[in-house]
Order: structure tokens, then C-alpha cells, then sequence
């Protein structure tokens, strides 16, 4: 479990990004972090992982504050930063270097990754083009079978194969001990395979929610009209119709979109606390 209690952190102390967040993340779940430029995704990221610290307040992964840096905390997390950043040396080369890092390294799934993402085994890693890059380190990062498997932007420069594949990967490593965290913008790819959305704005936690709450408290569709009286979350003209959210009222089951659930989310705050209380 990761618990955020009464975080703060700033860049600088003046400007506090975060401001008093408690937060409890839950083993067994494939959360998706969604929210605009930055809106602070991939800061909340680093006090997880510990190469940013609180100003205030704690972070702490199955009990250990990640800041200490401890080898038998590193050892539990994997962390892929947006920008990759791969040596020159090849896979052999670097698996040898790197995996004895991690003792639940599985060398066997991590060519196996490797050959269904795709990835040619020879050669230099920075050779590779930017999405091979890429999909080498999330073969190494899934090998790894770290608890936590923290990803920032992990489908961006992978190609439409590759992103499917990537869903496939994710859905046979997770675990009920597990925590893996996706941020991204690419919020189609997160479809069908995240169980839990958070949504931060400018440091503020708007939406901390299953995905299964979020079917049971709204329900999408399409109408010609919004009926008198629905209670709004979102609405967006379409081609055939209006696109809605509305408060699903009526036990409704309806296919999530979470395009519109972000829009809906950023732009009526005030509604998602009402409907999601967070703590
Ligand atoms: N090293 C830094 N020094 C000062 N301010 C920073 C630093 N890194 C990020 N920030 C600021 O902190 C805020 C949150 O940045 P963060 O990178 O967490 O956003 P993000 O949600 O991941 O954004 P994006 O989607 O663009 O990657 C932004 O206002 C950014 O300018």
C-alpha cells in the first residue's frame, strides 16, 4: 500500500504544488493518473519512487518512506520516466549490469517481452529508435516484478501493435500484491485495462475512484436532448447527437469514456466532489 498523508511539496517552498494530500493507494490495482500539462502527474510520481521529497508531511510505500533510498526499498519499485535514457550496451550487456538490482528478475519473461513487443536483441540499445527504446525498458521495467511499477507516458512513440501488446503485457503481470500506476495523456490506450482513475489539477486531487463507482454513479450515452431535470457532468455536441455524462440515476449500464469523464471532471469540479468524496 502507498499512503500519502498530509503531503506537501513545492518546487520551491514559497509555491506549494501539493497542499496537505491524503491518499491511500491499494495493492492489487492498475491505477490510470490522468491531468493536463502540467498539472503535477509526474511530481506525484517522484515522491513515490523518492528522488523527490516532501516538504511536509509523508510518503510511504508498504511502510518505508521512499526518500531514504534504501536498496531493499529500490529493490520493490520500478520507476520509467517519460524520457527514456538507454547506454550504449547492448541488451545482454545491459540485462547483466542492471538485473541483479532486482532479485525477482525473471530472465526468461524478459526476453519473452522483448520478442512479443518486438524488440531485436542485437545491437546497441542507443541505436534502437525512440519506441524501441522505449518498449526495451518496459520489458526490462515488467521483468524486474517489482510490487510497485510506477510508468510515465509509457505508450508514447510506440506504435498501434505495440500499444495492444502493451495492454496484454500489463493485464498478465498483475497481481493482487501489485501496484502498477500509468500516467499518460494517451487515455484510450488506458481503456479496458485500468481499474482505478485519478485525476489532479494543478496539485488538486479532483477524482480518486474505481472505475467500477464511476459506471455505477454516471452513466454515458448518447441524446438528442438532455432530459429536463439530469443532472450534468458533461455534455459535447456530436455529429449524431450529444454526447452526455449525466448522474445515473436510473442503475444504467453504460460503455465509460474517459476522455469525456477527464473534460467533465476538470471543468466541474465542484459536481466530482460531490459525487466522489475524496478521504
Ligand atoms: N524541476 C522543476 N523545477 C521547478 N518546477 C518544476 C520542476 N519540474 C516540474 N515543475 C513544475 O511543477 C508543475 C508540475 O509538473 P509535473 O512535471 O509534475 O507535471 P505533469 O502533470 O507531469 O506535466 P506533463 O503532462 O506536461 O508531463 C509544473 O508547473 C512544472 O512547471
Amino acid at each position: 500500500m502507498i499512503q500519502f498523508n498530509n503531503l506537501s511539496f513545492g518546487y520551491s517552498r514559497k509555491k506549494l504544488l501539493y497542499k496537505n494530500l491524503t491518499l491511500s493507494i491499494e495493492n492489487g490495482s492498475i491505477y490510470g493518473l490522468l491531468g493536463k500539462n502540467g498539472a503535477g502527474k509526474s511530481t506525484l510520481l517522484k515522491n513515490m519512487v523518492g528522488t523527490l521529497f516532501p516538504v511536509e508531511g509523508t510518503v510511504l510505500v508498504d511502510g518505508v518512506q521512499p526518500k531514504s533510498r534504501k536498496p531493499s526499498f529500490l529493490q520493490t519499485i520500478y520507476y520509467i520516466a517519460e524520457d527514456v535514457y538507454v547506454p550504449a550496451l547492448t541488451i545482454k550487456q545491459y540485462h547483466n549490469l542492471f538485473a541483479p538490482f532486482y532479485p525477482m528478475f525473471d530472465k526468461d519473461s524478459f526476453y519473452k517481452y522483448l520478442l512479443e513487443l518486438e524488440v531485436s536483441v542485437d545491437g546497441k540499445l542507443n541505436k534502437l529508435s525512440f519506441g524501441q527504446q522505449k518498449k526495451f525498458v518496459i520489458a526490462f521495467a515488467l521483468a524486474c516484478n517489482t510490487k510497485v511499477l510506477l510508468m510515465d507516458e509509457p505508450t508514447n512513440g510506440l506504435d498501434i501493435p505495440s500499444k495492444a501488446q502493451f495492454r496484454k503485457l500489463i493485464a498478465s503481470v498483475m497481481n493482487e500484491d501489485r501496484i502498477i500506476f500509468i500516467s499518460t495523456h494517451q487515455i484510450r490506450d488506458l481503456e479496458n485495462m485500468i481499474d482505478k482513475v485519478m485525476i489532479v489539477d494543478n496539485g488538486n486531487l479532483l477524482l480518486h475512484s474505481s472505475i467500477a463507482d464511476i459506471a455505477e454513479k454516471l452513466c454515458f450515452k448518447t441524446v438528442n436532448e438532455i432530459p429536463k431535470g439530469a443532472k450534468v457532468l458533461y455534455s459535447e455536441k456530436m455529429l449524431r447527437g450529444i454526447s452526455v455524462i449525466m448522474e445515473n440515476t436510473d442503475g444504467e449500464d453504460s460503455a465509460l469514456n474517459l476522455e469525456h469523464l477527464f473534460n467533465g471532471i476538470t471543468e466541474n469540479p465542484a459536481m466530482a466532489k460531490q459525487l466522489f468524496p475524496i478521504n
